[in-house]
């Protein structure tokens, strides 16, 4: 088995929080190294089913092995496609609703780690970071084809730089000259336009701009909206959706849809009771984000940044 080392962040708590019945349907939306799948079919008896989305070939096909046995004996299902798809997926396998569904976003240790897939600004690689490598847009065309006032924009929405236009600008004087094809050279681009001083702090200079491209290349912000709407719908009463995040512009992404399904409506003044037609359908298991223990920050530096969020179904819609 070729190695694929991930170590999986908040498992035993993401995985508590869905408060498994071993004859329940449920979905990992984020198959990665399997750490999530394997946990919820251990809890899972013959009758219990888990569908595992992953947009990228190299996490299912590292996965037909480790998890062969569950597949041997037909408690799993892979499914390479977008979680974007999550409602079609499970439709087109006669599934309308199921008993939990987790989520544990961003890249997995051997996607950022192997150089040639140009997440890292760490190794000197093509401009890639597709998470499917099947996909169109790799960071090479964002870098060297979008308008500055694009690169502008996810700079600083999905990077938070500060020397956004700096940034863009340099990119742009750049790639007048010549097309910009690796993460090294887009590390020195970005090292020239931040001022001195402002590189001594923050972490790596190149780590937010990175982040931003990241983001633009695979969407995410657009696919986890689109998924987490159909994930909610989908989950039957009592069901739950788990979903670790390990940057704040997704944790706000997620609470804000969590708390618009979970909060009361509007109440006409003066209700003495709240009827029940009028009560929220689903409620948040917990009101604050569930963090990793130190003991864990301090085996796994990636921890550091996960926040854990969880959704309860209540009731069917009213509508
Ligand atoms: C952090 S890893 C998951 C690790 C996994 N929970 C484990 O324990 O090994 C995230 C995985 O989700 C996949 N992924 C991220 N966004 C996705 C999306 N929109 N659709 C499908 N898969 C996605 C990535 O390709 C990656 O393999």
């Amino acid at each position: 088995m070729a190695t694929f080392e991930h170590t999986t962040v908040l498992l035993h708590e993401a995985i508590a929080a869905l408060a498994i019945k071993p004859d329940g349907i449920y979905v990992d939306c984020t198959l990665g190294g399997g750490g999530h799948s394997r946990e919820i079919l251990k809890q899972l008896g013959p009758t219990g089913h888990l569908f595992s989305f992953d947009q990228d070939q190299t996490a299912i096909d590292y996965n037909q092995d480790n998890l062969a046995d569950y597949l041997a004996s037909g408690q799993v299902t892979f499914i390479k496609s977008n979680f974007a798809n999550l409602r079609t997926e499970l439709t087109a396998r006669g599934i309308d609703q199921v008993d939990g569904i987790v989520y544990d976003l961003g890249v997995s240790s051997p996607q950022f780690d192997n150089a040639a897939r140009g997440f890292s600004y760490q190794h000197d690689a093509p401009l890639d970071m597709r998470m499917d490598q099947s996909a169109d847009l790799t960071a090479q065309t964002v870098v060297n084809t979008w308008p500055y006032a694009d690169l502008v924009r996810i700079f600083y929405r999905y990077g938070e730089e500060k020397f956004s236009k700096q940034v863009a600008r340099a990119i742009e004087r750049h790639r007048e000259i010549a097309p910009i094809e690796t993460t090294g050279q887009l590390v020195d681009i970005i090292k020239e336009a931040i001022p001195a001083r402002a590189r001594r702090t923050g972490g790596h200079p190149a780590k937010r701009v990175f982040q931003a491209i990241r983001i633009a290349v695979n969407n995410e912000l657009g696919v986890l909206e689109t998924s987490l709407e159909q994930a909610v719908d989908l989950i039957n009463v009592h069901g739950r959706v788990s979903v670790i995040t390990f940057q704040s512009l997704e944790d706000r992404l997620v609470k804000a849809i969590f708390k618009e399904h979970s909060d009361l409506p509007e109440l006409p003044p003066g209700l003495p009771v709240i009827p029940a037609e009028m009560q929220p359908d689903y409620r948040l298991v917990s009101r604050k984000p569930i963090v990793p223990s130190a003991e864990e920050i301090a085996a796994n530096r990636r921890a550091r940044s996960a926040r854990l969020r969880v959704i309860e179904r209540l009731n069917e819609k009213h509508n």
